[in-house]
């Protein structure tokens, strides 16, 4: 076919999903109020594959399954303001809540049931609420809960996630030592929670040694993994887009100039599955659920867990996830890899990493069914002809004295009415040898060009000849992805004018890696400059060619120049984190809370408060500072907040968001409530205007009319 005739895929789905809008085809637009919350294969199907132990269980499943999901929300542990944070949730949110469920549901406020903590989420960390993302987002009465919770997870300090999700990261373990890799990363909420746990240990480690990559194979979505991170400030932490099937190799520096092929200790699998266990958050599911969708799933997700395993280190974790109840893409999933790799994959216990989780072990006998669920099979030989190439030989349970050796059981399971929550499966295996194509990959050392290593140029050199099976593992065809090009990662180098200058300026100490800060465009004039770990510079650096990146680094200075300083850069919020550990006292005041509210309450920028206005000690010190950038802290019994100041001729000023604002402002004791906005209040002021207005433009006989119909109605 010529080029001329070929159909970009993309905008001809775009324009069917336009088709299908206007003729009312698309089942999406229907409210989930009128979904008809049934459907027969559904039923046939998992009745068949006995989830629930008998009748009655079944009849608590389908009751349960069939109502809204309660929304959940868990807090940032490794901040150090999380405890005092989690004392507000505890007392003042939550005496909110009370106040405005009792309201909307007309009900004493003493019978209004608290929210759950959940007790398996590590430090009692994470809440489940007795209202659903819908009620809470609607109704008046809860408007300043839903602020708190947008406010508090723009501000970085919560992260709003449905309860089972939290579970993969819980029992993948990660240490600020590991090697993270999350292949179906977007949009962000787990890999949110490994990175936090990466940064868990912030008196140990100023930066972790391990890191996080983040993948998705969706270009845009990759952008979702940007923003989530974004919150969290992490320099250990990449993004890339590719398809995880066929992830390539990665490179690593190696001893004697040489490079080797990166392996990961800790692989998050959390693959595309049919997506039934979300059945209560995505009531639309009902009406397309088919058991096609499974049997076309397995095959992806068999391939993506087994590029993890192959990605895993000896000794390392694999932790495979779906949101779906389905063995097919399931226990039969893990059935064949763990039996494909003989031993060398183990299936692990990790209850004991969620105690208090209701859950059931994995299922060890399970049937298939042909689509329409009205043939039921329990071997390929009863499987016609016709489904051959949908149907496959390895989805079926093993014979039995097989299975026994597998653990399948250690895998779990959870139902909706365990515990309120949507449906997940989650197993976890470790590795505990080599797979026989992997043993050249220690011995294999690949020569590194000496640009590459200074950051100079990046790896174009370097022949990598993938189409081989060996010497590193089998290689596969690799997808070409789209989406937008993006800038270069540009680090500095050895002489480089701007880093003497900041070093100088922000007393920054010898231990900050020059080379790990880098800009996005080849300029003189650098605009941002990011910070990222020495392991996430190397990666970069080395794998740039073989694989998009699509994000790293976290700002840490921006260009703000100003007639009264010769400085021309100032300190971003987001990379505080970090700057901060190599920050001497020169750029540093130390205020208090009253000093700290007043800067905070001034959010008009053409007004900066006088330094006048504040305590003497702070009068005493902002003189010594020259006019520039700096960090201002607070401290107190409870934690420690660090914000970036600007110190003008005869001024300080706090540089956060309004988020951080009132997020500090709650820590503070202080009520934000200046700073928020009823959206309700606002739309009624809105349609009062637009009333006014219109009346104010009507002929006068036209107004006696419009006040009559009033009336009338
Ligand atoms: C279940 S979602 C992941 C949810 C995510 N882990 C979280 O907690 O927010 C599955 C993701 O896998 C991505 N995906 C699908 N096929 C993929 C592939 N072959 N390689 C990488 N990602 C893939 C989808 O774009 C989707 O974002």
């Amino acid at each position: 076919m010529g080029r001329k005739n070929k159909q970009n895929p993309f905008a001809a789905k775009k324009r069917q999903k336009k088709e299908q809008a206007a003729s009312g085809s698309d089942r999406r637009t229907e409210p989930y109020e009128e979904i008809k919350r049934d459907n027969e294969k559904f039923e046939k199907y998992y009745r068949l594959q006995n989830i629930c132990v008998d009748a009655a269980e079944w009849q608590q499943f389908s009751v349960t399954i069939r109502e809204n999901l309660p929304s959940a929300f868990r807090v940032t542990g490794f901040k150090d303001e999380a405890k005092a944070l989690l004392n507000i949730i505890k007392t003042e949110l939550f005496a909110e809540y009370i106040r405005g469920v009792a309201e909307l549901r007309g009900t004493p406020a003493d019978q209004v049931e608290r929210p759950l903590c959940l007790p398996w989420y590590p430090d009692g960390l994470a809440y489940q609420l007795h209202l659903t993302r819908k009620d809470i987002r609607r109704s008046e009465p809860l408007y300043r809960l839903h602020n708190f919770l947008i406010n508090e997870t723009n501000a970085g300090a919560i992260s709003r996630q449905e309860a089972v999700s939290m579970i993969p990261p819980i029992v993948l373990d990660v240490k600020p030592t590991d090697k993270v890799l999350d292949m179906c990363a977007a949009p962000g909420s787990k890999t949110a929670q490994l990175i936090e746990a990466l940064h868990a240990e912030p008196e140990k480690y100023r930066i972790p040694p391990g890191f996080v990559l983040a993948n998705d194979v969706d270009n845009n979505r990759c952008y979702m993994l940007v923003h989530q991170a974004k919150r969290l400030n992490s320099p250990c932490f990449l993004v890339t887009n590719h398809d995880s099937a066929y992830f390539p190799n990665l490179m690593k520096s190696a001893a004697n100039g040489m490079k080797a092929v990166m392996k990961f200790n800790k692989i998050l699998c959390d693959v595309p599955c049919s997506g039934d266990g979300t059945l209560r958050k995505n009531p639309d599911i009902w009406l397309k659920w088919n058991l096609a969708q499974a049997y076309n799933l397995h095959g992806i997700q068999y391939r993506i867990i087994r590029r993890g395993a192959e990605m895993l280190e000896v000794g390392g974790r694999l932790v495979y996830s779906t949101c779906s109840l389905n063995p097919i893409e399931n226990e039969a999933v893990i059935q064949r890899i763990v039996s494909d790799y003989q031993g060398a994959l183990e299936i692990v216990d990790a209850s004991h990493l969620l105690p208090g989780l209701k859950c059931k072990p994995g299922l060890t006998e399970w049937k298939l069914a042909s689509k329409e669920v009205d043939e039921v099979y329990s071997n390929f030989k009863d499987v016609p002809d016709k489904y051959h190439t949908i149907i496959r030989p390895n989805m079926f349970p093993l014979p039995k004295d097989q299975m026994a050796n597998l653990g399948l059981e250690k895998c779990i399971r959870i139902l909706p009415h365990f515990q309120d929550t949507g449906g997940f499966f989650v197993a976890v295996l470790c590795k505990k040898r080599q797979f026989p194509f992997e043993i050249n990959d220690d011995k294999h050392l690949f020569p590194k060009k000496t640009e590459v290593e200074t950051g100079t140029k990046s790896s174009e050199n370097i022949q990598i000849d993938e189409g081989k099976s060996v010497p590193w593992g089998p290689q596969r065809k690799r997808r070409r992805l789209h989406g937008y090009k993006e800038d270069p990662y540009v680090f500095f180098e050895e002489n480089d004018h701007d880093w003497k200058e900041m070093r100088e300026f922000f007393d920054l100490d010898g231990s900050l890696n020059y080379r790990c800060l880098l800009t996005r465009c080849v300029t003189e004039k650098k605009k941002n400059v990011y910070y990222c770990s020495e392991l996430i510079r190397d990666l970069v650096l080395l794998n740039e060619d073989s694989i998009k990146i699509i994000n790293t680094g976290v700002k840490a200075f921006a260009r703000c120049e100003n007639r009264h300083t010769d400085h021309p850069f100032r300190l971003a919020q987001e990379g505080l984190q970090t700057t901060n550990a190599f920050m001497g006292p020169k750029r540093r005041v130390e205020i208090s809370k009253d000093d700290l509210i007043l800067l905070l309450k001034c959010t008009d920028p053409t007004k900066p408060p006088s330094t006048t206005l504040l305590k003497e000690s702070t009068q005493e010190r902002c003189k010594e500072l020259s006019v520039g950038s700096c960090i201002i802290k607070y401290t107190d019994q409870r934690f420690t907040l660090n914000v970036v100041g600007w110190r003008g001729t005869s001024s300080l000023r706090a540089y956060v968001d309004k988020n951080e604002t009132m997020h500090i402002m709650r820590l503070l004791g202080v009520d934000p409530s200046e700073f928020e906005i009823n959206k309700y209040e606002k739309a009624r002021e809105e349609a009062l205007k637009t009333a006014e207005k219109t009346l104010e433009e009507l002929p006068v006989n036209e107004i006696e009319c419009v006040a009559e119909d009033a009336q009338n109605d």
